[in-house]
């Protein structure tokens, strides 16, 4: 920091002009921000960069020229709007991002409507804007959600909620579930629902001709998701992966499907200016209804719950559970921020780690060398047959590679948002207060600068050689970065890994006859455009 400091002294003596002398008054203040950050909790793995092109021309004496947003160079919005509207870029935002950092580089602006927006699609810059954030981040214009949550009455949860709100949730949350050692806590309780998973993969094979394929194992790892983070979330099983699931969970699956099969039209919804819902009432309709049906579910299980805990006080016994029992005992968030942050949790920790689940097995299936190398690699770490545990994954470097990796060429969040809380200089562009920034992370996850061979899939290329080898950065981060991250990030690598090391434990895993080549489509998070079909073939133990 005093090296950085040192640094804009000497640029701002050299700078006469005073509107330059206000723009570099900003960069200086970011970087102070980078601080605040850190006594935040937020690790950061250098000291946050002033853009390049200010530094290099200050460096041999050029006065540094930074640009208006008029000069960034983008798409037109006509070309937006035939990309979108008519030739389906929403099912190819990720393709689209490629396209357009191809053609206008690292940091590019685009037009919707009245919405501008800045791509940022480049590592260091990304890092810039995330090192750069303040204490309370603000990822979207999130007007919709909060619009349903007042008429019905219902809190905002962390996903919705903003300022001081969301660092008081965030603050409670994130001492329960974010550290490894609060979330190897769980491992029995995961271990039971992938227990419940291979015996699914046993079931579901048998229904198909050759004994050995599931078809769609998207539909298996959606409810293995579910399952998995309900049982920590509510402390109750759900019976997603029965042969009868019960009606209740079944509802729920109905209103989250409603959710994202209408991600259009729930993109409408908050889209279409109020006064003309009149006229086209479904997609607002569709919006509440499936967020009726998602609150309902939450509520039905922390009632329960609640129930059985003043029945235990009632009775004079000891109160023990996780997360749930700590947050309806404590009190830190009252009621209506139960119901709301497990209802965004829910909605956040299902589809993502079941896609990646799906992507990781189908990548397996596709190399069955490296299959065999992580195969390799779990038997003599374990032993045969042991069931892992969270504590033994830091000795399987290639499960955890796995999971890196999958993550990096099919990231579920191929962009992530920042509305910018300050003015900015990022790539030597004036970036005001309000923009609305898109982080390009399916970019960056193939720039050749950022990873070797990027097309290809090497789960060895994140295991560190040695101390000093620097294996993680900015250009892929699938869970995001700082105080805003994911805070789901270990609940979601828990059950990947866990999943994954038992399947590959027990089956060899192969692309079925019925499945070739999948591609990605987006739709609110990248998914496979077409079903995964594999065969689990069982390993002679
Ligand atoms: C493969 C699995 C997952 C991926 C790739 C993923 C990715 C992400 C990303 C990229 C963000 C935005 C971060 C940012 O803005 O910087 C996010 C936010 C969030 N995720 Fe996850 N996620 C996953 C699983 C989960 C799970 C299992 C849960 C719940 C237990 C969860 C709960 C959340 C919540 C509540 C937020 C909002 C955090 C906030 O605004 O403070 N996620 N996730």
């Amino acid at each position: 920091m005093a090296m950085l400091n040192h640094l804009t002294t000497a640029c701002w003596k050299k700078v006469q002009n005073d509107r330059l002398k206000k723009q570099l008054f900003f960069i200086c203040r970011a970087l102070h921000k980078s601080a605040a950050s850190d006594a935040f909790g937020i690790s950061a793995a250098g000291e946050g960069a002033m853009p390049e092109s200010v530094i290099s021309s200050a460096a041999v004496g050029e006065k540094p020229r930074i640009l208006s947003l008029e000069e960034m160079p983008g798409p037109s919005t006509l070309s937006n709007l035939v990309e979108f509207f008519w030739r389906d870029g929403f099912s190819r935002i990720h393709e689209i991002q490629m396209e357009h950092s191809k053609k206008f580089g690292k940091i590019f602006k685009s037009r919707f409507g009245p919405q501008l927006v800045v791509s940022v699609a480049h590592r260091d810059l990304v890092a810039e804007v995330l090192r750069a954030e303040g204490v309370a981040p603000q990822r979207a214009n999130m007007e919709s959600w909060k619009e349903y949550r007042d008429t019905r009455g219902r809190s905002t949860g962390l996903i919705s909620a903003e300022g001081e709100d969301w660092l008081k949730m965030r603050s409670v949350l994130r001492q329960l579930i974010m550290r490894p050692r609060d979330v190897a806590l769980f491992s029995d309780d995961v271990n039971e629902v992938v227990d419940d998973l291979i015996n699914r993969v046993r079931i579901l094979r048998t229904q198909e001709s050759d004994g050995a394929t599931v078809l769609n194992v998207n539909d298996l790892f959606f409810k293995y998701a579910m399952e998995g983070v309900a049982v920590i979330l509510y402390e109750s099983r759900l019976g997603c992966l029965e042969n009868e699931i019960p009606q209740e969970t079944q509802d729920y699956i109905g209103a989250l499907h409603l959710m994202f099969s209408s991600f259009k039209t729930t993109m409408y919804a908050g889209a279409i200016p109020k006064w003309l819902r009149p006229v086209f009432p479904k997609p607002w309709d569709e919006f509440c209804c499936s967020w009726d049906g998602l609150f309902k579910f939450s509520q039905i299980h922390v009632d329960k719950r609640l129930s059985e805990i003043k029945a235990k006080v009632e009775r004079g016994e000891e109160v023990k559970g996780g997360m749930l029992t700590h947050m309806l005992v404590t009190r830190e968030m009252n009621l209506e921020e139960i119901y709301a942050n497990l209802t965004e949790m829910l909605l956040a920790g299902v589809d993502t780690t079941s896609f990646t689940l799906s992507w990781a097995s189908y990548l397996l299936a596709r190399h069955p060398h490296i299959q065999q190398q992580i195969y390799t690699e779990v038997t003599k770490t374990l032993g045969p047959g042991a069931v892992a545990t969270a504590d033994d994954v830091s000795r399987l470097p290639l499960i955890r590679g796995l999971v890196k990796e999958t993550l990096r060429l099919f990231p579920v969040l191929p962009g992530n948002g920042r509305i910018t809380q300050d003015d900015l200089v990022v790539g030597g562009y004036f970036i005001p207060k309000g923009t609305q920034l898109a982080l390009c992370h399916y970019s960056t996850s193939f720039d050749e600068e950022n990873f070797h061979d990027s097309l290809n899939f090497q789960p060895s290329r994140w295991i560190r050689k040695d101390s000093t080898d620097r294996v993680d950065n900015f250009g892929s981060i699938p869970f995001g970065y700082g105080i805003r991250s994911c805070i789901g990030k270990r609940l979601a690598e828990l059950e990947m890994h866990l999943a994954l090391t038992r399947l590959i434990q027990k089956f060899h895993i192969c692309v079925s006859p019925l499945t070739s080549e999948v591609k990605s489509k987006t739709h609110g998070l990248l998914c496979p455009a077409d079903p995964i079909n594999l065969q689990f073939i069982d390993r002679e133990n």
